[in-house]
């Protein structure tokens, strides 16, 4: 059996060392920061992330699971070292390589014994042949290190479900020995496997990611062309999606895509084509409609209220998408400071991510741990993303408890019929305003 370890335990780093795990392998877990070990160590995991903790708990009892933050321990005895580190935005767009650097430093100073070096890193092109001559600069001996680009294609809220079931692993590599030990550690997965070049692996992973997010902002051009022409989004996107060639999938019109990779690697593949002189005008679209579109609630708020100056704004959701705890890149953030701007009041709620959102929104923001007392103290409430707690309780909640209830839907949670039971006004993304005379508070009841 090899030993397979994994740099960088954050959210793909640990979805893959503990499905890896599940599927029989024998997998060690290295981060840097002490506490999340610590953490892991004790069983906690430190991402909210439906499904893992069972998992986690599952393989840590039956020994094939390890979490270090030791490198050298980790590394020694490894034959296959996953690289699943951060690679962020730098100020001008493009990815910050220093933690895969960092990572490929840490492999050639400690392995012992021959190694496939395995990137699941999202990685600009030609990035794996740049770890391969780091490793190679700083290794103790003779020892033979092959590279394989294995990009991840998981969804945060769904990455355990995602590993067992996705549409593909693409295995990127010059070494036919290498792409097949990678393939054979896979095969239980029984998920199809692709073999590409490390060139075509690279860029699977970009134009995947700049594909979907494209999709996005063209459904939602189409939503702010229906506005303006008089028709229903949500019953546009059905009647396209239904041709088989366009497909029903990502054409959720809303206030945008978010999250730690639509936002980071659109912007990182406008500079990988900017650094081969081609300017990639359709992905540069991509990015600008949907920066507006993340405050487009404001705006419609702004719209029909004159002023937002003293409202008290219910802000439903915090983090970039439901299921997750993940706040990068979050509307929710971009949403607050321009409420702020207008000299409104936020009183915030989020089923799971109000620790870490209390990190990175502005201090002004106001947090309930229990979605009615949001409500119960707004004047107009917005959803921004669409928890199951918050699609089946903002509508009632707002005709409930508010005088007069007004609520702006950034993620179109309802459909019409559902809308017309309460007595709420009613603007969404696309669609037309619906428009109710309030009842009177019937909070008593509820
Ligand atoms: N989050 C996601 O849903 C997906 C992310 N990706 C890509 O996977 C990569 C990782 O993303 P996340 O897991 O979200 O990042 P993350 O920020 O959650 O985790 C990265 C971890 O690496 C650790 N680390 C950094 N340098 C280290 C070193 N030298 N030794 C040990 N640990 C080290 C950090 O402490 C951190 O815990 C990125 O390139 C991202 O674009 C790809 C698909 C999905
Ligand atoms: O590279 C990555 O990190 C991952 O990025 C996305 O996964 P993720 O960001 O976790 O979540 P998505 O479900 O793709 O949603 C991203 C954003 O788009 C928004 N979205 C999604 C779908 C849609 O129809 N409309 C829409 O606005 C979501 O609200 C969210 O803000 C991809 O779906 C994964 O395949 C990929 O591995």
């Amino acid at each position: 059996m090899k030993n397979i370890s994994i740099i960088g335990t954050g959210y793909v780093g640990l979805v893959t060392g503990v499905c890896l795990a599940e599927i029989g392998h024998n997998v060690t877990c290295l981060d840097l920061d002490k506490k999340k070990i610590e953490l892991l160590t004790l069983g906690v995991s430190p991402i909210y992330e439906p499904g893992l903790d069972e998992l986690m708990a599952s393989n840590m009892e039956r020994g094939n699971l390890h979490f270090t933050s030791d490198t050298m321990m980790a590394l020694r005895v490894a034959d296959v070292v996953y690289i699943a580190v951060g690679t962020p935005q730098q100020e001008d767009g493009s990815a910050n390589l220093s933690y895969v650097f960092k990572a490929a430093q840490d492999i050639g100073r400690n392995i012992t014994r021959d190694v496939v070096v395995v990137t699941k890193s999202t990685v600009p092109l030609g990035t794996n042949y740049k770890i391969e001559e780091v490793v190679k600069a700083y290794l103790q001996g003779n020892y033979r290190v092959d590279i394989v680009s294995n990009p991840e294609f998981l969804r945060e809220g769904s990455a355990v479900h995602d590993s067992f079931h996705g549409d593909r692993i693409v295995i990127g590599a010059d070494s036919p020995a290498a792409a097949d030990l990678i393939e054979e550690i896979n095969q239980p997965f029984g998920l199809p496997i692709l073999k590409t070049s490390i060139s075509s692996a690279e860029m699977i992973k970009y134009a995947a990611n700049a594909f979907l997010a494209t999709k996005i902002s063209f459904i939602n051009e189409i939503a702010t062309l229906s506005e303006k022409v008089g028709s229903d989004i949500v019953e546009v996107a059905k009647g396209i999606g239904k041709d088989a060639r366009i497909g029903s999938k990502f054409l959720d019109a809303g206030i945008g895509f978010g999250g730690s990779c639509f936002p980071k690697d659109t912007r990182a593949l406008v500079k990988i084509s900017e650094a081969v002189d081609h300017d990639f005008r359709l992905l540069k679209s991509v990015i600008e409609i949907n920066d507006r579109q993340k405050t487009a609630l404001v705006k419609k708020a702004k719209e029909r209220f004159g002023s937002l100056k003293g409202k008290r704004v219910a802000l439903l959701g915090l983090a970039f998408k439901p299921n997750t705890d993940d706040m990068r890149e979050a509307a929710s953030i971009s949403i607050s400071k321009r409420l702020l701007e207008e000299g409104a009041e936020i009183i915030a709620y989020d089923p799971i991510a109000i620790e870490n959102a209390k990190k990175v929104l502005p201090p002004e923001v106001q947090f309930v741990e229990q979605i009615e007392d949001a409500i119960k103290k707004a004047d107009v409430v917005f959803i921004v993303t669409e928890w199951e707690e918050i699609v089946n309780k903002a509508l009632i909640l707002s005709s409930l408890f508010m005088e007069k209830p007004i609520l702006f839907d950034g993620r179109n949670c309802y459909t019409e019929e559902e809308i017309k039971q309460y007595p709420v006004e009613y603007i969404a993304i696309g669609r037309k305003p619906i428009k109710k005379t309030a009842s009177l508070s019937a909070a008593a009841s509820y």
